[in-house]
């Protein structure tokens, strides 16, 4: 049932893509759905280019015969799952080791839909681990800094990202200021990414017991 509801909110933004677009492809189990659903349009005659969140996205994609190209300056509209999404359009993403690339290709899209099923929506985000992408020169520096904003970091074990780093899983107090917790990650020289997306999403296709329900985040703020 949670397959079957993955592939429907996959398929609900998938709808969204247009001729011509430059999409942003997601990476996990919710967002293959939409590499296959695009693949077979594109094998059907639809144009598009698009951009991979990892290297095991790009692998799907090409086999699928989607169209690859580098990170271009602007991309239309991504499509990506999440672990944890709340009804503002918060979402933690990175329990697959990809949000480095993701948030870079949020960061670059017009648009981001995220797809998942209703076991990832929540009233509040931060009940998920949240991953940071370290450097592995600054893992006990990072790990340490962590420690102090009551993170309780874990080395992800036996785990390195695409770019050849480490991930440090971390939990949070569920009281935690998500957005100064954000901004406090990123000042961590050595801390290359984590996974908080709190400006990133637009809208979010959530699809529960094969009923899909589009959340629309407000004024956009960055
Ligand atoms: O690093 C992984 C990504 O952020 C995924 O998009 C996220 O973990 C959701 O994956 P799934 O759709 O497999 O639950």
């Amino acid at each position: 049932m949670i397959e079957t509801d993955k592939r429907l909110a996959a398929l609900a933004a998938v709808a969204e893509v247009r001729a011509g677009m430059i999409v942003g492809l997601g990476t996990g189990s919710t967002a293959a759905f939409a590499i296959d659903a695009l693949g077979e349009q594109v094998r059907a005659g639809l144009m598009i280019s698009a951009v991979a969140t990892s290297l095991a996205t790009e692998r799907h994609a090409r086999a699928v015969g989607i169209p690859l190209i580098d990170l271009p300056a602007t991309i239309d509209l991504t499509i990506d799952g999440a672990d944890e999404i709340d009804d503002a359009c918060h979402a933690i993403k990175g329990a697959g080791g990809a949000m480095l690339r993701e948030k870079i290709v949020a960061a670059a899209s017009a648009r981001m839909l995220v797809i998942a099923d209703g076991s990832k929506r929540v009233a509040r985000i931060g009940a998920a681990k949240i991953p940071v992408e370290v450097l592995p020169f600054a893992e006990a520096f990072v790990a340490a800094r962590l420690a102090d904003l009551g993170g309780a970091p874990v080395l992800r074990a036996g785990f390195v990202t695409d770019q050849g780093n480490r991930i440090l899983d971390c939990r949070f107090p569920v009281d935690t200021d998500m957005r100064a917790l954000a901004a406090e990650i990123a000042g961590i020289p050595g801390a290359l990414g984590h996974g908080l997306f709190l400006s990133e999403v637009d809208a979010a296709y959530i699809a529960s017991d094969g009923v899909v329900t589009r959340l629309e985040r407000g004024a956009r703020t960055r």
